[in-house]
Protein backbone atom coordinates (compact mmCIF):
# COMPACT_ATOMS: atom_id res chain seq x y z
CA UNK A 1 0.00 0.00 0.00
CA UNK A 2 2.52 2.09 1.12
CA UNK A 3 4.85 1.00 -1.65
CA UNK A 4 2.83 1.63 -4.11
CA UNK A 5 2.22 5.34 -3.11
CA UNK A 6 5.84 5.52 -3.21
CA UNK A 7 6.07 4.22 -6.74
CA UNK A 8 3.76 6.78 -7.56
CA UNK A 9 6.46 9.36 -7.70
CA UNK A 10 8.72 7.52 -9.61
CA UNK A 11 5.32 7.05 -12.47
CA UNK A 12 6.36 9.91 -14.09
CA UNK A 13 9.74 9.04 -14.69
CA UNK A 14 9.82 4.91 -15.09
CA UNK A 15 10.81 5.60 -18.65
CA UNK A 16 13.91 7.69 -18.07
CA UNK A 17 14.66 5.41 -14.87
CA UNK A 18 14.15 2.22 -17.37
CA UNK A 19 16.84 3.76 -19.79
CA UNK A 20 18.91 4.74 -17.03
CA UNK A 21 18.86 0.95 -15.50
CA UNK A 22 19.71 -0.54 -18.93
CA UNK A 23 22.61 1.48 -19.64
CA UNK A 24 23.83 0.56 -16.23
CA UNK A 25 23.65 -2.75 -16.68
CA UNK A 26 25.25 -2.70 -20.09
CA UNK A 27 27.54 -0.41 -18.76
CA UNK A 28 28.13 -3.93 -16.23
CA UNK A 29 28.18 -6.23 -18.96
CA UNK A 30 31.06 -4.36 -20.78
CA UNK A 31 33.28 -4.31 -17.55
CA UNK A 32 32.40 -8.04 -17.38
CA UNK A 33 33.32 -8.62 -20.95
CA UNK A 34 36.78 -7.01 -20.47
CA UNK A 35 38.56 -9.73 -18.57
CA UNK A 36 37.16 -12.08 -21.45
CA UNK A 37 38.67 -9.82 -24.61
CA UNK A 38 41.82 -9.10 -22.61
CA UNK A 39 42.54 -13.26 -22.98
CA UNK A 40 41.38 -13.17 -26.44
CA UNK A 41 44.35 -10.58 -26.93
CA UNK A 42 46.95 -12.16 -24.56
CA UNK A 43 45.99 -15.43 -26.89
CA UNK A 44 46.38 -13.16 -30.18
CA UNK A 45 50.36 -12.41 -28.70
CA UNK A 46 50.36 -16.41 -28.56
CA UNK A 47 50.29 -16.55 -32.17
CA UNK A 48 46.39 -17.71 -32.41
CA UNK A 49 45.11 -16.04 -34.75
CA UNK A 50 44.56 -12.03 -35.65
CA UNK A 51 45.54 -9.12 -32.91
CA UNK A 52 43.24 -6.92 -34.31
CA UNK A 53 39.77 -8.05 -34.16
CA UNK A 54 40.57 -8.46 -29.79
CA UNK A 55 41.77 -5.09 -29.28
CA UNK A 56 39.24 -3.76 -31.57
CA UNK A 57 37.18 -4.87 -29.45
CA UNK A 58 38.61 -4.28 -26.13
CA UNK A 59 38.76 -0.29 -26.78
CA UNK A 60 35.36 -0.59 -27.83
CA UNK A 61 34.41 -1.94 -24.40
CA UNK A 62 36.07 0.42 -22.52
CA UNK A 63 34.47 3.08 -24.62
CA UNK A 64 31.05 1.85 -24.41
CA UNK A 65 31.37 0.88 -21.04
CA UNK A 66 32.70 4.45 -20.11
CA UNK A 67 29.83 6.16 -22.00
CA UNK A 68 26.97 4.14 -21.15
CA UNK A 69 27.87 3.95 -17.47
CA UNK A 70 28.35 7.79 -17.29
CA UNK A 71 25.15 8.17 -20.01
CA UNK A 72 23.11 5.78 -16.85
CA UNK A 73 24.40 7.49 -13.56
CA UNK A 74 23.43 10.59 -15.07
CA UNK A 75 20.27 9.70 -16.16
CA UNK A 76 20.16 8.03 -12.34
CA UNK A 77 20.69 11.31 -11.06
CA UNK A 78 18.48 13.49 -13.22
CA UNK A 79 15.68 11.38 -12.29
CA UNK A 80 16.19 11.57 -8.70
CA UNK A 81 16.47 15.47 -8.79
CA UNK A 82 13.03 15.25 -10.79
CA UNK A 83 11.36 13.08 -8.00
CA UNK A 84 12.77 15.74 -5.49
CA UNK A 85 11.27 18.59 -7.57
CA UNK A 86 7.86 17.13 -8.12
CA UNK A 87 7.73 16.34 -4.52
CA UNK A 88 8.88 19.71 -3.25
CA UNK A 89 6.49 21.75 -5.94
CA UNK A 90 3.57 19.36 -4.81
CA UNK A 91 4.37 19.75 -1.28
CA UNK A 92 4.93 23.96 -1.18
CA UNK A 93 1.39 23.93 -3.58
CA UNK A 94 0.04 22.32 -0.51
CA UNK A 95 1.03 24.20 2.05
CA UNK A 96 0.37 27.60 0.52
CA UNK A 97 -3.10 26.36 0.11
CA UNK A 98 -3.87 24.94 3.89
CA UNK A 99 -6.84 26.59 5.74
CA UNK A 100 -5.28 28.80 7.94
CA UNK A 101 -7.01 26.91 10.86
CA UNK A 102 -4.82 23.97 9.96
CA UNK A 103 -1.74 26.34 9.57
CA UNK A 104 -2.51 27.47 13.62
CA UNK A 105 -1.23 24.22 14.59
CA UNK A 106 1.83 23.63 12.11
CA UNK A 107 5.18 24.99 12.90
CA UNK A 108 7.07 26.50 10.43
CA UNK A 109 9.92 25.41 11.32
CA UNK A 110 8.80 22.13 10.97
CA UNK A 111 7.14 22.54 7.43
CA UNK A 112 10.81 23.66 6.23
CA UNK A 113 12.59 20.68 7.44
CA UNK A 114 9.85 18.09 5.39
CA UNK A 115 10.49 20.30 1.97
CA UNK A 116 14.30 20.76 2.49
CA UNK A 117 14.95 17.38 4.09
CA UNK A 118 12.19 14.48 4.01
CA UNK A 119 11.95 15.25 0.12
CA UNK A 120 15.88 14.89 -0.25
CA UNK A 121 15.44 11.47 1.39
CA UNK A 122 12.86 10.11 -1.03
CA UNK A 123 16.05 10.57 -3.96
CA UNK A 124 18.06 7.57 -2.94
CA UNK A 125 15.59 5.41 -2.44
CA UNK A 126 13.85 5.99 -5.63
CA UNK A 127 16.53 5.57 -7.91
CA UNK A 128 19.81 4.02 -6.91
CA UNK A 129 17.45 1.82 -4.33
CA UNK A 130 15.59 0.55 -7.11
CA UNK A 131 17.49 0.02 -9.79
CA UNK A 132 20.17 -2.14 -7.64
CA UNK A 133 17.36 -4.11 -5.83
CA UNK A 134 16.17 -5.13 -9.24
CA UNK A 135 19.73 -5.84 -10.53
CA UNK A 136 20.46 -7.44 -7.29
CA UNK A 137 17.53 -9.45 -7.63
CA UNK A 138 18.22 -10.68 -11.33
CA UNK A 139 22.16 -11.88 -10.06
CA UNK A 140 20.60 -13.79 -7.19
CA UNK A 141 17.84 -15.72 -9.35
CA UNK A 142 20.50 -16.23 -11.77
CA UNK A 143 22.50 -17.81 -9.37
CA UNK A 144 20.15 -19.91 -7.84
CA UNK A 145 19.14 -21.12 -11.21
CA UNK A 146 23.12 -22.10 -11.25
CA UNK A 147 23.03 -23.89 -7.36
CA UNK A 148 20.13 -25.40 -9.47
CA UNK A 149 21.88 -27.08 -12.00
CA UNK A 150 24.40 -27.98 -9.40
CA UNK A 151 22.75 -29.99 -7.14
CA UNK A 152 19.51 -29.82 -5.67
CA UNK A 153 19.53 -30.91 -2.46
CA UNK A 154 22.23 -27.99 -1.55
CA UNK A 155 20.27 -25.92 -2.89
CA UNK A 156 17.25 -26.61 -0.45
CA UNK A 157 19.57 -26.76 2.46
CA UNK A 158 20.89 -23.04 1.24
CA UNK A 159 17.40 -21.69 0.42
CA UNK A 160 16.14 -22.88 3.68
CA UNK A 161 18.92 -21.15 5.48
CA UNK A 162 18.80 -17.74 3.51
CA UNK A 163 14.98 -17.76 3.87
CA UNK A 164 15.23 -18.11 8.12
CA UNK A 165 17.49 -14.87 8.29
CA UNK A 166 15.42 -13.35 5.33
CA UNK A 167 12.46 -13.82 7.94
CA UNK A 168 14.47 -12.50 10.70
CA UNK A 169 15.81 -9.75 8.34
CA UNK A 170 11.99 -8.55 7.45
CA UNK A 171 11.51 -8.12 11.04
CA UNK A 172 13.74 -5.90 11.46
CA UNK A 173 12.94 -3.62 8.80
CA UNK A 174 9.68 -1.79 10.28
CA UNK A 175 12.22 -1.16 13.42
CA UNK A 176 14.46 0.67 10.54
CA UNK A 177 11.45 2.52 9.37
CA UNK A 178 10.06 3.52 12.70
CA UNK A 179 13.35 5.10 14.09
CA UNK A 180 14.24 6.66 10.85
CA UNK A 181 10.96 8.36 11.20
CA UNK A 182 11.23 9.35 14.44
CA UNK A 183 15.21 10.75 13.09
CA UNK A 184 13.36 12.94 10.77
CA UNK A 185 10.68 14.33 13.31
CA UNK A 186 13.85 14.66 15.83
CA UNK A 187 14.86 16.93 12.90
CA UNK A 188 11.57 18.23 11.88
CA UNK A 189 11.48 19.87 15.85
CA UNK A 190 14.74 21.03 15.48
CA UNK A 191 13.42 23.25 12.96
CA UNK A 192 10.40 23.83 14.92
CA UNK A 193 12.37 25.21 18.13
CA UNK A 194 15.27 27.21 15.93
CA UNK A 195 12.75 28.67 14.25
CA UNK A 196 10.77 30.01 17.59
CA UNK A 197 14.02 31.37 18.56
CA UNK A 198 14.88 33.42 15.38
CA UNK A 199 11.71 35.10 14.93
CA UNK A 200 11.90 36.54 18.74
CA UNK A 201 15.38 36.74 18.33
CA UNK A 202 15.72 39.47 20.50
CA UNK A 203 13.15 39.02 23.17
CA UNK A 204 15.66 35.37 23.27
CA UNK A 205 18.69 37.74 24.45
CA UNK A 206 17.07 40.19 25.97
CA UNK A 207 15.38 37.45 28.19
CA UNK A 208 19.19 36.48 28.56
CA UNK A 209 17.58 32.98 27.22
CA UNK A 210 20.26 32.12 24.76
CA UNK A 211 21.71 29.27 27.10
CA UNK A 212 17.94 27.60 27.31
CA UNK A 213 17.21 27.98 23.48
CA UNK A 214 20.38 26.39 22.72
CA UNK A 215 19.67 23.52 25.09
CA UNK A 216 16.09 23.16 23.57
CA UNK A 217 17.58 22.68 19.78
CA UNK A 218 20.62 20.66 21.14
CA UNK A 219 18.30 18.29 22.85
CA UNK A 220 16.06 18.01 19.51
CA UNK A 221 19.39 17.67 17.46
CA UNK A 222 20.51 14.87 20.37
CA UNK A 223 17.18 13.16 19.68
CA UNK A 224 18.12 12.73 15.90
CA UNK A 225 21.07 11.50 16.52
CA UNK A 226 19.94 8.75 18.81
CA UNK A 227 17.52 7.53 16.50
CA UNK A 228 19.80 8.16 13.51
CA UNK A 229 22.06 5.83 15.72
CA UNK A 230 19.01 3.28 16.10
CA UNK A 231 18.79 2.85 12.11
CA UNK A 232 22.26 2.46 12.35
CA UNK A 233 22.49 -0.50 15.03
CA UNK A 234 19.51 -2.28 13.29
CA UNK A 235 21.18 -1.85 9.86
CA UNK A 236 24.48 -3.59 10.91
CA UNK A 237 22.08 -6.16 12.52
CA UNK A 238 20.34 -7.12 9.67
CA UNK A 239 24.45 -6.84 7.73
CA UNK A 240 25.45 -9.52 10.31
CA UNK A 241 22.26 -11.48 9.69
CA UNK A 242 23.10 -11.51 6.03
CA UNK A 243 26.44 -12.38 6.56
CA UNK A 244 25.46 -15.05 8.84
CA UNK A 245 22.93 -16.67 6.51
CA UNK A 246 26.12 -17.47 3.79
CA UNK A 247 27.91 -18.41 6.68
CA UNK A 248 25.92 -21.36 7.67
CA UNK A 249 24.92 -22.01 4.75
CA UNK A 250 28.43 -22.76 3.62
CA UNK A 251 29.12 -24.90 6.60
CA UNK A 252 25.59 -26.99 6.17
CA UNK A 253 26.10 -27.17 2.31
CA UNK A 254 29.88 -28.11 3.48
CA UNK A 255 28.59 -30.94 5.77
CA UNK A 256 25.75 -32.42 3.35
CA UNK A 257 27.64 -31.98 -0.09
CA UNK A 258 31.05 -33.47 1.96
CA UNK A 259 28.77 -36.23 2.99
CA UNK A 260 26.86 -36.96 0.04
CA UNK A 261 30.69 -37.11 -1.97
CA UNK A 262 31.62 -39.31 0.50
CA UNK A 263 29.13 -41.82 -0.35
CA UNK A 264 29.63 -41.03 -4.28
CA UNK A 265 26.34 -39.12 -5.19
CA UNK A 266 27.57 -35.96 -5.66
CA UNK A 267 31.33 -34.87 -7.43
CA UNK A 268 33.83 -33.30 -5.52
CA UNK A 269 34.17 -30.41 -8.68
CA UNK A 270 30.40 -29.97 -8.36
CA UNK A 271 30.60 -29.16 -4.63
CA UNK A 272 33.41 -27.00 -5.15
CA UNK A 273 31.11 -24.71 -7.65
CA UNK A 274 28.09 -24.73 -5.86
CA UNK A 275 30.07 -23.67 -3.08
CA UNK A 276 31.48 -20.49 -5.40
CA UNK A 277 28.42 -20.00 -6.90
CA UNK A 278 27.40 -19.51 -3.00
CA UNK A 279 29.71 -16.69 -2.45
CA UNK A 280 28.35 -15.10 -5.65
CA UNK A 281 25.27 -15.05 -3.74
CA UNK A 282 26.66 -12.15 -1.62
CA UNK A 283 27.09 -8.81 -2.96
CA UNK A 284 23.55 -9.61 -4.43
CA UNK A 285 21.74 -9.92 -0.85
CA UNK A 286 24.26 -7.31 0.81
CA UNK A 287 22.47 -4.78 -2.01
CA UNK A 288 18.79 -6.10 -1.17
CA UNK A 289 19.36 -5.58 2.42
CA UNK A 290 21.05 -1.89 1.84
CA UNK A 291 17.71 -1.56 -0.69
CA UNK A 292 15.62 -2.94 2.01
CA UNK A 293 16.95 0.03 4.31
CA UNK A 294 16.59 2.60 2.00
CA UNK A 295 13.34 1.78 1.39
CA UNK A 296 12.39 1.72 4.76
CA UNK A 297 13.69 5.09 4.99
CA UNK A 298 11.91 6.52 1.94
CA UNK A 299 8.93 5.03 3.36
CA UNK A 300 9.29 7.12 6.48
CA UNK A 301 9.99 10.59 4.56
CA UNK A 302 6.39 9.21 2.85
CA UNK A 303 4.58 9.45 5.72
CA UNK A 304 5.90 13.19 6.79
CA UNK A 305 5.31 14.50 2.82
CA UNK A 306 1.78 12.60 2.87
CA UNK A 307 0.71 13.85 6.23
CA UNK A 308 0.84 17.34 5.17
CA UNK A 309 -0.90 16.41 1.28
CA UNK A 310 -3.43 14.81 3.39
CA UNK A 311 -4.55 18.31 4.99
CA UNK A 312 -7.84 19.68 3.33
CA UNK A 313 -6.49 22.57 1.28
CA UNK A 314 -8.60 25.44 0.14
CA UNK A 315 -9.99 25.23 -3.52
CA UNK A 316 -7.01 26.57 -6.19
CA UNK A 317 -9.35 28.35 -8.55
CA UNK A 318 -8.65 30.94 -10.63
CA UNK A 319 -9.69 34.19 -9.17
CA UNK A 320 -11.73 36.77 -10.58
CA UNK A 321 -10.83 39.82 -11.32
CA UNK A 322 -14.26 41.25 -10.65
CA UNK A 323 -15.58 44.38 -12.40
CA UNK A 324 -17.55 45.78 -9.56
CA UNK A 325 -15.92 48.42 -7.68
CA UNK A 326 -18.58 49.73 -5.24
CA UNK A 327 -18.87 49.41 -1.66
CA UNK A 328 -20.60 46.79 -0.49
CA UNK A 329 -21.85 45.91 3.71
CA UNK A 330 -21.67 43.43 5.74
CA UNK A 331 -24.65 41.34 7.97
CA UNK A 332 -23.30 39.08 10.84
CA UNK A 333 -26.57 37.29 12.15
CA UNK A 334 -26.50 35.01 15.29
CA UNK A 335 -23.22 34.02 14.43
CA UNK A 336 -21.66 31.57 16.54
CA UNK A 337 -18.18 30.78 15.95
CA UNK A 338 -15.18 28.53 18.00
CA UNK A 339 -11.46 27.91 17.21
CA UNK A 340 -11.73 24.19 17.94
CA UNK A 341 -14.46 21.63 19.08
CA UNK A 342 -12.66 21.73 22.10
CA UNK A 343 -12.19 25.72 22.43
CA UNK A 344 -14.61 28.04 24.05
CA UNK A 345 -17.13 29.96 22.01
CA UNK A 346 -15.47 33.13 20.72
CA UNK A 347 -18.72 34.47 19.14
CA UNK A 348 -22.05 33.45 21.06
CA UNK A 349 -24.29 34.77 18.43
CA UNK A 350 -22.78 37.62 16.94
CA UNK A 351 -25.56 40.14 15.21
CA UNK A 352 -24.62 43.87 13.11
CA UNK A 353 -24.99 45.21 10.57
CA UNK A 354 -22.89 47.29 8.04
CA UNK A 355 -24.46 49.37 5.36
CA UNK A 356 -22.38 49.71 2.09
CA UNK A 357 -19.72 52.49 2.49
CA UNK A 358 -19.00 54.84 5.36
CA UNK A 359 -16.61 53.98 8.60
CA UNK A 360 -17.94 51.53 10.97
CA UNK A 361 -15.41 50.51 14.90
CA UNK A 362 -15.81 47.73 16.35
CA UNK A 363 -14.67 47.87 19.56
CA UNK A 364 -14.53 46.20 22.57
CA UNK A 365 -12.23 44.44 25.41
CA UNK A 366 -9.46 42.37 24.45
CA UNK A 367 -10.97 39.12 23.73
CA UNK A 368 -14.06 40.08 22.81
CA UNK A 369 -13.63 38.75 19.34
CA UNK A 370 -13.41 41.33 16.96
CA UNK A 371 -10.50 39.95 15.36
CA UNK A 372 -12.22 37.22 14.62
CA UNK A 373 -15.18 38.90 12.63
CA UNK A 374 -12.22 40.03 10.43
CA UNK A 375 -10.75 36.02 10.08
CA UNK A 376 -14.60 34.89 9.38
CA UNK A 377 -14.99 37.71 6.89
CA UNK A 378 -12.09 36.54 4.84
CA UNK A 379 -12.84 32.92 5.36
CA UNK A 380 -10.09 31.64 6.98
CA UNK A 381 -12.27 30.04 9.63
CA UNK A 382 -16.06 29.39 8.71
CA UNK A 383 -18.98 29.86 11.77
CA UNK A 384 -20.37 26.96 13.18
CA UNK A 385 -23.89 28.67 12.76
CA UNK A 386 -25.49 31.45 12.03
CA UNK A 387 -25.20 33.58 8.72
CA UNK A 388 -22.58 36.14 7.34
CA UNK A 389 -24.01 38.27 4.22
CA UNK A 390 -21.44 40.35 2.60
CA UNK A 391 -22.43 42.23 -0.43
CA UNK A 392 -26.31 40.65 -0.09
CA UNK A 393 -24.64 37.34 -0.85
CA UNK A 394 -23.90 34.78 1.54
CA UNK A 395 -20.32 33.92 2.80
CA UNK A 396 -20.57 30.82 1.68
CA UNK A 397 -21.58 31.33 -1.89
CA UNK A 398 -18.74 33.77 -2.74
CA UNK A 399 -15.88 31.68 -4.52
CA UNK A 400 -13.01 32.22 -2.54
CA UNK A 401 -10.81 33.96 -4.59
CA UNK A 402 -13.61 36.23 -5.58
CA UNK A 403 -14.42 37.28 -1.77
CA UNK A 404 -10.64 37.84 -1.05
CA UNK A 405 -10.61 40.17 -4.22
CA UNK A 406 -13.33 41.94 -2.90
CA UNK A 407 -11.74 42.11 0.43
CA UNK A 408 -8.65 44.84 1.49
CA UNK A 409 -7.31 43.23 4.97
CA UNK A 410 -4.58 45.06 6.95
CA UNK A 411 -3.53 43.03 9.88
CA UNK A 412 -2.57 44.04 13.67
CA UNK A 413 0.48 44.01 13.26
CA UNK A 414 1.11 45.15 9.59
CA UNK A 415 3.85 42.34 8.29
CA UNK A 416 6.71 43.93 6.02
CA UNK A 417 7.65 41.58 3.89
CA UNK A 418 11.55 41.19 2.95
CA UNK A 419 11.72 43.24 -0.52
CA UNK A 420 11.64 46.66 -1.78
CA UNK A 421 8.91 48.73 -0.44
CA UNK A 422 7.61 48.61 -4.26
CA UNK A 423 7.14 45.10 -3.75
CA UNK A 424 5.51 45.42 -0.93
CA UNK A 425 3.00 48.19 -2.24
CA UNK A 426 2.19 45.69 -5.06
CA UNK A 427 1.79 42.42 -3.37
CA UNK A 428 -1.78 42.15 -3.28
CA UNK A 429 -2.26 43.83 -7.18
CA UNK A 430 0.41 43.01 -9.29
CA UNK A 431 -0.56 45.14 -12.18
CA UNK A 432 -1.50 47.74 -10.95
CA UNK A 433 -0.46 50.94 -12.89
CA UNK A 434 2.51 53.77 -12.22
CA UNK A 435 -0.41 56.32 -11.36
CA UNK A 436 -2.40 53.94 -9.53
CA UNK A 437 0.54 53.29 -7.07
CA UNK A 438 1.34 56.92 -6.72
CA UNK A 439 -2.12 57.52 -5.37
CA UNK A 440 -2.36 54.82 -2.95
CA UNK A 441 1.42 56.57 -1.53
CA UNK A 442 -0.41 60.11 -1.83
CA UNK A 443 -3.70 58.82 0.29
CA UNK A 444 -1.72 56.99 2.66
CA UNK A 445 1.01 60.28 3.21
CA UNK A 446 3.55 57.98 2.43
CA UNK A 447 4.95 60.19 -0.08
CA UNK A 448 7.48 61.34 2.74
CA UNK A 449 8.64 57.91 3.59
CA UNK A 450 9.90 57.64 0.02
CA UNK A 451 11.51 60.83 -0.18
CA UNK A 452 13.31 59.68 3.03
CA UNK A 453 14.60 56.34 1.47
CA UNK A 454 17.88 55.90 -0.22
CA UNK A 455 16.49 54.24 -3.44
CA UNK A 456 13.24 55.91 -2.87
CA UNK A 457 10.48 53.27 -4.04
CA UNK A 458 13.28 50.43 -5.01
CA UNK A 459 14.59 50.21 -1.29
CA UNK A 460 14.46 47.32 0.07
CA UNK A 461 12.46 47.17 3.71
CA UNK A 462 11.78 44.58 6.27
CA UNK A 463 13.98 41.69 6.85
CA UNK A 464 17.72 42.44 5.66
CA UNK A 465 16.32 46.00 5.15
CA UNK A 466 15.10 49.27 6.20
CA UNK A 467 13.09 48.94 9.28
CA UNK A 468 9.93 51.18 9.00
CA UNK A 469 8.56 52.18 12.36
CA UNK A 470 5.00 50.73 12.87
CA UNK A 471 2.97 54.09 11.53
CA UNK A 472 4.84 53.52 8.29
CA UNK A 473 3.93 49.92 8.79
CA UNK A 474 0.80 50.05 9.17
CA UNK A 475 0.09 52.76 6.18
CA UNK A 476 2.52 50.27 4.18
CA UNK A 477 -0.12 47.94 4.70
CA UNK A 478 -3.43 50.05 3.81
CA UNK A 479 -1.27 51.43 1.09
CA UNK A 480 -1.58 47.66 -0.01
CA UNK A 481 -4.84 47.23 0.57
CA UNK A 482 -6.09 50.16 -1.06
CA UNK A 483 -4.48 49.39 -4.31
CA UNK A 484 -6.58 46.12 -4.19
CA UNK A 485 -9.68 48.46 -4.89
CA UNK A 486 -11.70 46.68 -2.12
CA UNK A 487 -15.09 47.42 -1.33
CA UNK A 488 -14.62 46.83 1.57
CA UNK A 489 -11.82 47.56 3.50
CA UNK A 490 -10.73 45.52 6.96
CA UNK A 491 -8.72 47.77 9.20
CA UNK A 492 -7.17 46.23 12.15
CA UNK A 493 -5.63 49.08 14.33
CA UNK A 494 -2.54 48.62 15.42
CA UNK A 495 -2.83 48.82 19.33
CA UNK A 496 0.81 50.52 19.87
CA UNK A 497 0.86 53.91 20.44
CA UNK A 498 1.16 56.24 17.60
CA UNK A 499 2.72 59.47 18.02
CA UNK A 500 0.52 62.52 17.21
CA UNK A 501 1.43 63.14 13.45
CA UNK A 502 1.10 59.60 12.58
CA UNK A 503 -2.48 59.56 14.48
CA UNK A 504 -3.51 62.52 12.77
CA UNK A 505 -2.34 60.71 9.06
CA UNK A 506 -3.94 57.51 10.12
CA UNK A 507 -7.35 59.78 11.00
CA UNK A 508 -6.85 61.35 7.91
CA UNK A 509 -6.55 58.18 5.37
CA UNK A 510 -9.15 55.99 6.93
CA UNK A 511 -11.76 59.05 6.89
CA UNK A 512 -11.06 59.82 3.06
CA UNK A 513 -11.04 55.91 2.42
CA UNK A 514 -14.49 55.79 3.51
CA UNK A 515 -15.65 57.84 1.84
CA UNK A 516 -15.24 55.88 -1.30
CA UNK A 517 -15.53 52.28 0.02
CA UNK A 518 -16.92 50.38 3.29
CA UNK A 519 -14.53 50.74 6.25
CA UNK A 520 -14.75 48.08 9.15
CA UNK A 521 -11.93 49.16 11.52
CA UNK A 522 -10.85 47.50 14.41
CA UNK A 523 -10.47 50.83 17.02
CA UNK A 524 -8.15 51.40 19.54
CA UNK A 525 -7.98 55.09 19.71
CA UNK A 526 -10.29 57.78 20.41
CA UNK A 527 -9.69 59.59 16.84
CA UNK A 528 -10.78 56.23 15.31
CA UNK A 529 -14.36 56.17 16.77
CA UNK A 530 -15.58 59.83 17.33
CA UNK A 531 -15.32 60.02 13.30
CA UNK A 532 -16.95 56.55 13.12
CA UNK A 533 -20.40 56.54 11.51
CA UNK A 534 -21.28 53.58 13.70
CA UNK A 535 -19.51 51.86 16.38
CA UNK A 536 -20.06 48.13 17.55
CA UNK A 537 -19.78 47.64 20.70
CA UNK A 538 -18.62 43.96 21.30
CA UNK A 539 -18.25 42.31 24.77
CA UNK A 540 -17.35 38.10 25.62
CA UNK A 541 -18.59 37.09 22.00
CA UNK A 542 -21.53 39.25 21.20
CA UNK A 543 -22.57 42.79 20.66
CA UNK A 544 -23.71 44.69 23.36
CA UNK A 545 -24.48 48.25 21.96
CA UNK A 546 -24.39 49.83 18.27
CA UNK A 547 -24.54 53.62 17.92
CA UNK A 548 -22.03 56.78 17.39
CA UNK A 549 -19.82 57.78 20.09
CA UNK A 550 -22.24 60.58 21.17
CA UNK A 551 -25.06 58.04 21.66
CA UNK A 552 -22.79 55.55 22.97
CA UNK A 553 -20.94 57.93 25.43
CA UNK A 554 -24.50 58.32 26.89
CA UNK A 555 -26.69 54.94 26.67
CA UNK A 556 -23.61 52.37 27.25
CA UNK A 557 -21.68 52.20 30.67
CA UNK A 558 -19.14 49.63 29.08
CA UNK A 559 -18.43 52.19 25.87
CA UNK A 560 -18.31 55.04 28.65
CA UNK A 561 -15.65 53.04 30.79
CA UNK A 562 -13.65 51.90 27.51
CA UNK A 563 -13.97 55.81 25.96
CA UNK A 564 -12.79 57.10 29.98
CA UNK A 565 -9.47 54.36 30.13
CA UNK A 566 -8.83 52.73 26.78
CA UNK A 567 -8.95 55.25 24.50
CA UNK A 568 -6.75 57.49 26.84
CA UNK A 569 -9.17 60.55 27.68
CA UNK A 570 -10.17 61.95 30.68
N1 LIG B 1 -6.22 31.31 15.93
C1 LIG B 1 -6.80 31.15 17.12
N2 LIG B 1 -6.91 29.93 17.63
C2 LIG B 1 -7.50 29.74 18.83
N3 LIG B 1 -8.02 30.71 19.57
C3 LIG B 1 -7.94 31.96 19.12
C4 LIG B 1 -7.33 32.25 17.87
N4 LIG B 1 -7.39 33.57 17.67
C5 LIG B 1 -8.02 34.09 18.74
N5 LIG B 1 -8.35 33.13 19.62
C6 LIG B 1 -9.09 33.31 20.88
O1 LIG B 1 -10.34 33.88 20.59
C7 LIG B 1 -10.70 34.88 21.52
C8 LIG B 1 -11.08 36.17 20.79
O2 LIG B 1 -9.94 36.64 20.09
P1 LIG B 1 -9.97 37.92 19.17
O3 LIG B 1 -8.61 38.08 18.62
O4 LIG B 1 -11.08 37.83 18.24
O5 LIG B 1 -10.27 39.06 20.24
P2 LIG B 1 -10.15 40.61 20.06
O6 LIG B 1 -11.44 41.16 20.54
O7 LIG B 1 -9.72 40.96 18.69
O8 LIG B 1 -9.00 40.96 21.10
P3 LIG B 1 -7.81 42.02 20.96
O9 LIG B 1 -8.43 43.36 21.02
O10 LIG B 1 -6.97 41.74 22.18
O11 LIG B 1 -7.11 41.71 19.69
C9 LIG B 1 -9.52 35.03 22.43
O12 LIG B 1 -9.83 34.39 23.65
C10 LIG B 1 -8.39 34.30 21.75
O13 LIG B 1 -7.56 33.65 22.68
Amino acid sequence: MMIKELLAYVRPHRKVLLVGGVLSLIGSAAGLSMPLLAKYVVDAFGGAGSMAGPLLGLTAAVLIGAVVSAGGSYLMERTGEGIVLGARRRLVDRMLRLRVADVDRLKPGDLLSRVTGDTTLLRSVLTNGIVESVGAAFMLVGAIIMMAAMDGVLLLITLLVIVVIGGLVALIMPKIQRAQSQAQEAVGEMGAVLDRALQAYRTVKASGAEEREIAVVGDAAVRARDRGLQVAGWTSLAGVATWMAVQIAFLCVLAVGGARVASGTLEVSSLIAFLLYLFYLVPPIGQLVQGGVQLQQGLAAMKRIKEIEELPAEPAEPVVVAGAVEPIGVTFQDVVFRYGEDRPLVHDGVSFEVPPGGLTALVGPSGAGKSTVFGLLERFYEQQDGKIVIGGRDIRDWPIGELRAALGYVEQDAPVLAGSLRENLLFAAQDATEEELRRAIARTRLDDLVGRLPEGLETAVGHRGVLLSGGERQRVAIARALLRKPRLLLLDEATSQLDAVNEMRLREVIAEVATETTVLVIAHRLSTVTNADRIVVMEAGSVRAVGTHDELVGADSLYRELAATQFLVS
